[in-house]
């Protein structure tokens, strides 16, 4: 997680609430003043701190003298989380893409700023969406900068327009935006020049490209590395285009991201991606209060919904749902919800949605390894059959070596992959026992948490459930969703297709999570023998 240090420090903050007997002014201040401590380290301005500040305390203390000390306790965390998070939020909406038609979208910023990498990011987020993308280089002004977009979009598979020898930066973003809008493309990202700062030249060639394209939308890329003074140049690039949307970009690097996040957000434009790292998937989609939640360790399940919705396709979710329902959990379910956790997103985001657990639960360098240890599984399923994907029952030796063959893999892998199938399967079964199949049924886990809590404890396997944080922290985390409105329709996809049984289908999607964790949903471990790739979380024999 970005700015993780400055979470940590609200939190230790807001933690000594807990230990406090007594909840009076001076508790409030201490804490208060370590809160605007942490802040100010991550360079956010101290006029911001201080109006946090000021509206917390003016909140709180008119409870203080009337409300009891539990109460007081919440009260603060949830003033201390709402006023961090009007703080990170624009009142201006940002544009929404708009499926079937053409949406053309233009980067602008300094050099350097990331925005060439950023284009083939953003490009490469909406394609795993399923959009048809197209990327379009008018940066004339930096040499390398065609070969870079070129090649970084030969690596994400995007199509790409551009001229190499072509110097009018207007002329190529016209016909880049038509060349794709005849093929009926979606959204058409033009990526423009930057200049080493703010100057008449650069404004020019961007106010006469967007004049020539039209675009729906303009988005400003900024380098968070210069802290609060993000402002005056948000500001001077709203002055010169209309800017719709900013994305900040190098936030994994720098202390001073609170100070760019929060200057950002005061220019009123929007912020919706946040860059994390120079790899093509190191882009999270910012939302203020998502982000604040995950900052302080409290997890997002409204986000987590959000994004599992949209990484599972419709069709697929309907199928699955009835399998589910039948008690069934086939390869093919299987293979849908590992492909479903590769489009939800980078891992460690989609780890630090739930609730109890932290995105340092994936380190960095980890996170590419269980993405690879689930494309290694992908792969293997790829090479099966649809009688073997839709068969329930287990596969033979034969057929184990075939696909061990046909994916490049070792046959003690497949033989791994269909022994963490059984114990989903094995789940899906059971929590279909529990009968779990209403919102109701959710609602009234409040009512009579024990029982089921026992129930589950018997059907989920150990080391999953301590991947997924311990039975308190999914307790806490469906008694989230029971209180949330359409439950049941999330349910199934959030669960992966459960439909009705609550948990069936969710703990083999929440499983794929877990077993890409490394994990092994519960598993024994890999069997001996592994390839050292595999054992750690994929590698070894061919990728795809
Ligand atoms: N650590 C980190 N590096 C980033 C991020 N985004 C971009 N970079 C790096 O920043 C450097 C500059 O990125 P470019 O995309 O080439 O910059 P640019 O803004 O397109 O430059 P011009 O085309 O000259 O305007 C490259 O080394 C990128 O890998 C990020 O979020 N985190």
């Amino acid at each position: 997680m970005v700015l993780a240090e400055l979470g940590q420090k609200i939190t230790q903050a807001l933690r000594k609430l807990n230990q406090a007997t007594v909840i009076d002014e001076k508790v409030l201040n201490e804490i208060l003043t370590e809160i605007a401590s942490a802040l100010l380290g991550a360079d956010v301005n101290i006029k911001y701190v201080a109006k946090l500040r000021d509206a917390v305390k003016t909140i709180v203390t008119l409870q203080m003298n009337n409300a009891a000390v539990a109460n007081i306790r919440k009260l603060i965390q949830s003033t201390v989380v709402q006023e961090l998070t009007n703080m990170l939020q624009s009142e201006n909406k940002p544009y929404e893409f708009k499926k079937g038609k053409p949406n053309v979208v233009m980067f602008v910023g300094l050099q350097g700023s990331g925005k060439t990498t950023t284009c083939t990011k953003f490009a490469y987020h909406y394609m795993r969406k399923g959009w048809r993308v197209g990327l379009v280089c008018a940066d004339t002004f930096r040499a390398g900068a065609f070969e870079q977009l070129k090649m970084n979009a030969a690596k994400i598979k995007c199509p790409f327009f551009g001229h190499k020898k072509e110097t009018d930066p207007v002329k190529i973003a016209q016909e880049g935006v038509n060349f794709f809008k005849e093929q009926k493309f979606e959204i058409i990202i033009v990526d423009t020049s930057g200049r080493h700062k703010q100057e008449t030249a650069l404004f020019e060639e961007m106010q006469q490209v967007q004049a020539a394209v039209n675009p729906d939308t303009a988005l400003f890329v900024m380098d968070s590395s210069i802290g609060q003074a993000c402002y005056d140049q948000a500001l001077a690039f709203n002055k010169a285009i209309k800017v719709g949307s900013v994305i900040i970009t190098k936030l994994d690097g720098h202390a001073r991201g609170g100070g760019a996040l929060s200057a950002v957000s005061a220019t009123q434009s929007p912020i919706i991606f946040i860059g994390t790292g120079e790899h093509f998937d190191d882009l999270e989609s910012f939302n203020a209060s998502s982000f604040i939640k995950r900052l302080l360790g409290l997890g997002d399940i409204g986000g987590l919904v959000q994004t599992v919705k949209e990484a599972i396709p419709e069709d697929k979710q309907k199928k699955m749902v009835e399998n589910i329902q039948k008690g069934e959990f086939s390869l093919r379910d299987m293979r849908d919800q590992f492909s479903s956790v590769l489009n939800m997103g980078p891992l460690n985001q989609v780890v630090s949605m739930i609730p109890g657990l932290s995105s340092n639960l994936i380190p960095k360098g980890r996170e590419k390894e269980s993405t690879a240890r689930i494309k290694r599984f992908l792969c293997m399923m790829d090479s099966m059959t649809d009688e073997e994907l839709d068969c329930t029952k287990p596969l033979v030796e034969l057929r184990i070596l075939r696909v061990a063959r046909g994916s490049g893999t070792r046959p003690e892998e497949v033989a791994f992959l269909l022994e963490e199938h059984k114990k989903f399967a094995k789940m899906v079964a059971q929590f279909g026992k529990m009968n779990l199949n209403s919102q109701t049924d959710l609602k009234n886990l409040n009512r009579n948490p024990k029982q089921l809590m026992q129930q589950m404890s018997k059907a989920i396997d150990p080391k999953l459930l301590q991947q997924m944080g311990g039975m308190g922290n999914l307790m806490n985390m469906m008694k989230e969703m029971g209180n949330m409105e359409g439950m049941q329709d999330m349910m199934s996809q959030m669960m992966g297709g459960a439909g009705g049984p609550a948990g069936a289908g969710g703990m083999p999607n929440l499983g794929a999570l877990a077993s890409a964790l490394g994990g092994g949903g519960g598993g024994r471990g890999m069997p001996p023998g592994m390839p050292p790739g595999m054992r750690r979380g994929g590698g070894g024999g061919r990728r795809r």
